[in-house]
């Protein structure tokens, strides 16, 4: 946009992001385009004092409100987007499809590979956990490389640790490389998990800034869709297949680590590392060569003005500042708050689900848990759709409150499916004489959720006959050790083995809470956590309030899915995911509370909203984007790069 063109007319946009620092001098005559301040406490009085010159004003006639908007909507379309953003948003969001892909391949692959490997139930655990342990380790450092090295460098190298992870996993001769690769993976994970969304948000333009950001989130659930296409696909080759599984996730590593060559560093970065010049040069670039004078200007006097808090490290100086304190903790509680509310329990749970709902056969159960993972990826979908339309603040209520409710839903379904569990009717001997716990459960359900055993039944129609509960083979869960269940050559004849669910005719409340789940928890919670995160800490912050939010993001995870079984043995399936849906209502209260709407603010401006005392923002729920008001305006020369404060008269 020249600068010719911004003197003619209004840009309303750029006002409105503007007017929450200042009102801008214009000459005499004309109209003038007047947006509501900002209701931060430190901006408040200029909204106050311009609100009193609104009311003051007279009315402007009609004619000129039509001059107005068409010279908006004249600008709008001049003002568009320029495309590198988006190439630049995509390459990161590689790192969140890497994240999707990693986290979610692991499931299908160990199915095959403890057979191959003849891997035992801790070798499983370790190898399924340990990437996410690396990953919360390793996001805390990344803090530390992201102020050091800057964004591109840490996404680099994310991509390098995700290649040598990849081939390392793919050529693998035994498990204890295995693990090696695994940990690598994670430390992959957790660097581009803290640097990908800070990178989008420190390059985008502040109205696109939300749904950029989200992307990333869309690239994580489309990397966890294609995980369980990819997982059901190579299921079928059962010598090996783990290798093309781990394998892949290769490709779009290599892909960002070539694109990133190319990219250039966060323009915030560079300004705080004095590097100006190039900073300049690269808002310019990403821009598409629009005037950034004034975006240029404004990022470097907040940077200027930034104290950083006082001495010593970032940590100390984020908690003793009272706003920096306030926003990490709204980061890390969102964090928190994500993983409580169980996503990757239900994810992860979602075969064993739909295996209750009659699919009996485990090959069409991962195909069908591929189900839940594109629902989860449809509804991120709508969730970038919404999220520059209803505000953060209003997408991520609506979502906890719907993930709490679907929650106790799921909860209500194995409630009806355990108080109507099918009876054990038959009792066969134990031919090695061994007195199992097994004989000993009267129902299906405590018998399924000891992890030692397993109902055997056999159906006829909706029917069950000649149902027991029989010790699971130590080797692997799909067979009991011994009976009729215990070879697939043996359970024909509508002869089942039920390992972790119980035949249930309320299967289908379960199925309504787990779709109602997702759809509910994947536009808001999903998204949200990462998306806030990566813009309400000020620049000097911003690596390490994002490295400690993704770290308690991976420490939360590991310890959601560590304890699922657990939890469910003592408790049962109701109660672990009554708990959950009681998590989500205390994030409920916690984010109604304490978040504020930081929807088309500048990132410098978003310090301010973390100046009152946290936990007020459920008390000034109006503070939501801001309206656009007329009044006279003397002249049409409004200059973007006008920095002079002199204001409005
Ligand atoms: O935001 C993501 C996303 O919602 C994923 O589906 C989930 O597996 C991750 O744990 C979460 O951080």
């Amino acid at each position: 946009m020249s600068r010719k063109q911004v003197d003619h007319d209004y840009n309303l946009r750029s006002m409105s992001n503007l007017m929450g620092e200042r009102w801008k001098k214009v000459n005499d005559g004309g109209e003038r385009s007047l947006i509501k301040a900002p209701s931060s406490a430190s901006i408040s009085s200029q909204g106050a004092s311009a609100a009193a010159s609104t009311a003051a004003a007279p009315a402007a006639p009609s004619s000129s409100t039509g001059d107005l908007e068409r010279a908006a909507r004249k600008q709008f379309q001049q003002d568009v987007t320029p495309g590198f953003v988006y190439v630049l948003a995509a390459f990161s969001a590689l790192g969140g499809f890497l994240f999707g892909y990693d986290t979610g391949v692991i499931s299908g692959a160990m199915l095959l590979l403890k057979r191959e490997l003849d891997l035992s139930a801790l070798w499983q655990e370790v190898l399924i956990s340990s990437t996410v342990a690396a990953a919360a380790l390793s996001a805390l450092l990344g803090g530390f490389l992201n102020g050091l090295f800057g964004r591109r460098v840490c996404i680099l190298l994310a991509s390098f640790f995700f290649t040598v992870g990849g081939i390392v996993l793919s050529t693998a001769p035994g498990k204890e490389v295995l693990l090696a690769g695994r940990l690598i993976v994670g430390v992959g994970l957790g660097i581009a998990s803290m640097t990908v969304p800070v990178y989008i948000a420190e390059a985008s333009p502040p109205h696109l800034r939300g749904q950029l950001v989200t992307i990333n989130t869309l690239f994580i659930t489309g990397g966890q869709f294609t995980a369980s296409l990819i997982d059901g696909a190579f299921s079928y080759l059962q010598h090996d297949g783990w290798r093309y599984m781990l394998g892949l996730s290769v490709l779009p590593a290599v892909l960002q680590f070539i694109g990133f060559l190319f990219l250039p560093e966060s323009p915030r970065w560079l300004i705080q590392c004095g590097l100006t010049q190039k900073a300049r040069r690269v808002l310019s670039q990403i821009r598409g060569n629009q005037n950034i004078d004034e975006e240029y200007d404004s990022i470097k006097n907040s940077i200027d003005e930034e104290d950083g808090g006082g001495d010593g490290p970032v940590i100390w100086r984020m908690l003793s500042y009272p706003p920096t304190r306030r926003a990490l903790l709204v980061g890390c509680g969102l964090q928190m708050f994500q993983q409580l509310s169980g996503i990757n329990t239900v994810m992860y749970y979602s075969a064993t689900i739909l295996q209750m709902s009659g699919v009996r056969d485990d090959r069409l159960a991962i195909w069908l848990a591929g189900l839940a993972t594109l629902t989860n990826f449809l509804f991120t979908l709508l969730g970038v759709w919404l999220v520059e339309r209803v505000g953060r603040r209003k997408l991520t209520l609506g979502s906890i409150i719907g993930t709490c409710l679907s929650l106790s839903l799921l909860a209500i379904g194995f409630l009806m499916s355990a108080e109507h569990s099918p009876p054990v009717t038959f009792h066969p001997l134990d031919p090695s004489m061994a007195n199992s716990t097994c004989s000993k459960y009267q129902l299906c359900e405590p018998c399924m959720l000891d992890p030692g055993c397993g109902f055997c039944y056999r159906e006829n129609g909706s029917a069950l006959l000649a149902s027991s509960c029989v010790p699971v083979n130590k080797a692997s869960t799909e067979h009991a050790a011994w009976g009729r269940c215990s070879n697939s050559s043996l359970m024909k004849d509508q002869t089942y083995w039920a390992y972790n669910y119980c035949p249930t005719s309320f299967s289908w409340l379960v199925l309504l809470g787990l779709v109602s789940y997702l759809a509910a928890f994947a536009p808001g919670m999903g998204p949200m956590p990462w998306t806030i995160n990566s813009e309400i800490y000020p620049l000097w912050a911003r690596s390490t309030g994002n490295a400690c939010a993704a770290g308690v993001n991976w420490t939360f995870n590991i310890l959601v899915s560590l304890t699922f079984l657990h939890l469910a043995q003592y408790f049962t399936y109701f109660g672990a995911f009554f708990l959950y849906s009681s998590m989500a209502l205390l994030g409920f209260f916690f984010i109604y509370g304490c978040l504020p709407e930081t929807k088309a603010r500048r990132l410098e401006e978003i310090e301010a909203l973390f100046e009152n005392q946290l936990c007020s923002c459920g008390a000034t729920d109006s503070d939501e984007g801001r309206q656009v008001e007329y009044i006279r305006v003397k002249g049409s020369n409004y200059h973007l790069s006008d920095n002079d404060a002199s204001d409005v008269d």
